[in-house]
């Protein structure tokens, strides 16, 4: 069991994890979150009753975080992970789960800034973990224990479905359920727009639309769903709906899904390579 967590990096994604996780049985007692500015960091404290501390005003913050805990959460931008994995490597504890939520930044990218044997995992989480509906895509490195993988398990578990999987599906997970959520907040904002295109006010299109797309979610959370399915019932024969999907299919709607996840996953892949050539 997760007795202490800190989490490095506290932003969008840092306290999306960390909103699911209070959620549960931990205490706010066992966090402690680092950010850069002193605003943020009183607000995590206010809003969560956690221990957080800013860089601007503790530099040593990292490293006095990651003293005592059994899990550390890196949540800053890829581009920060190497110089953060270095600047706490001294304090680190040989037993400490180092799991990263960055996308595209790989388990040996991490270790070679790690000491080593320093058990990691690799995470593609998404903000739905924040309400207790997200989605985390897990990796372990090839060091880290299945002991050491239950405490990660157990960061995501309680907000959300957590799988296992191969290093190498990693950009493919964060293109489909990392960036996800913001495919689906853009479906929103392109519904709000087509309602307000029929001389609808403003308020009543984003409700039509905020309802509609969170009622849609919430139907495929049912056991057994199958979007399929659920899109035959509410389609009639001849009727309306039809003639809306078969003007998406004219557009090539599905092609144009997918083109984004490919750039979202191509992006991933040379993320990745800028990090290796420094
Ligand atoms: N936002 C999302 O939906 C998802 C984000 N991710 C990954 O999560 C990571 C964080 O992304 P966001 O939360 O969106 O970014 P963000 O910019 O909202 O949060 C980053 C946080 O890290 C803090 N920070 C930066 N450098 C720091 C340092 N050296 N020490 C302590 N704190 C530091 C910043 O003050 C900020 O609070 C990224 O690596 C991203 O790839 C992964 C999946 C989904
Ligand atoms: O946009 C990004 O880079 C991050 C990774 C997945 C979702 N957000």
């Amino acid at each position: 069991m997760i007795k202490r967590i800190a989490f490095l990096g506290c932003g969008s994604m840092g306290e999306a994890i960390l909103a699911g996780l209070l959620g549960s049985e931990l205490s706010p007692s066992a966090v402690v979150s680092t950010v850069r500015r002193v605003e943020r960091a009183e607000e995590l404290a206010h809003r969560y009753g956690i221990t957080a501390l800013a860089g601007a005003e503790e530099p040593d913050a990292n490293s006095l975080a990651v003293q005592g805990a059994d899990v550390v959460i890196l949540g800053v931008k890829p581009i920060g992970i190497a110089g953060l994995c270095r600047e706490i490597s001294p304090t680190l504890d040989a037993r400490t789960v180092v799991v990263s939520v960055a996308a595209a930044v790989s388990l040996s990218q991490l270790s070679s800034a790690l000491p080593p044997g320093q058990p990691v995992v690799r995470a593609m989480p998404n903000t739905p973990l924040k309400v207790r509906r997200g989605v985390v895509a897990l990796s372990a490195g090839p060091t880290t224990t299945a002991q050491q993988q239950a405490l990660a398990h157990e960061v995501f578990v309680s907000s959300g479905v957590v799988l296992d999987v191969p290093e190498d599906a990693q950009n493919a997970v964060s293109a489909i359920s990392g960036s996800g959520p913001a495919y689906v907040f853009y479906f929103a904002e392109a519904l709000a727009a087509a309602a307000e295109e029929f001389g609808l006010d403003e308020d009543t299109a984003r409700i039509l639309a905020r309802e509609t797309v969170a009622g849609g979610g919430l139907m495929l959370t049912q056991p057994g769903a199958d979007p399929a399915v659920l899109r035959r019932g509410v389609s009639s024969p001849g009727g309306t709906t039809e003639a809306a999907i078969a003007a998406f299919q004219a557009q090539g709607l599905a092609g144009i899904i997918a083109a984004g996840a490919q750039a979202a996953a191509a992006r991933a892949a040379a993320i990745t390579e800028e990090l290796s050539a420094g």
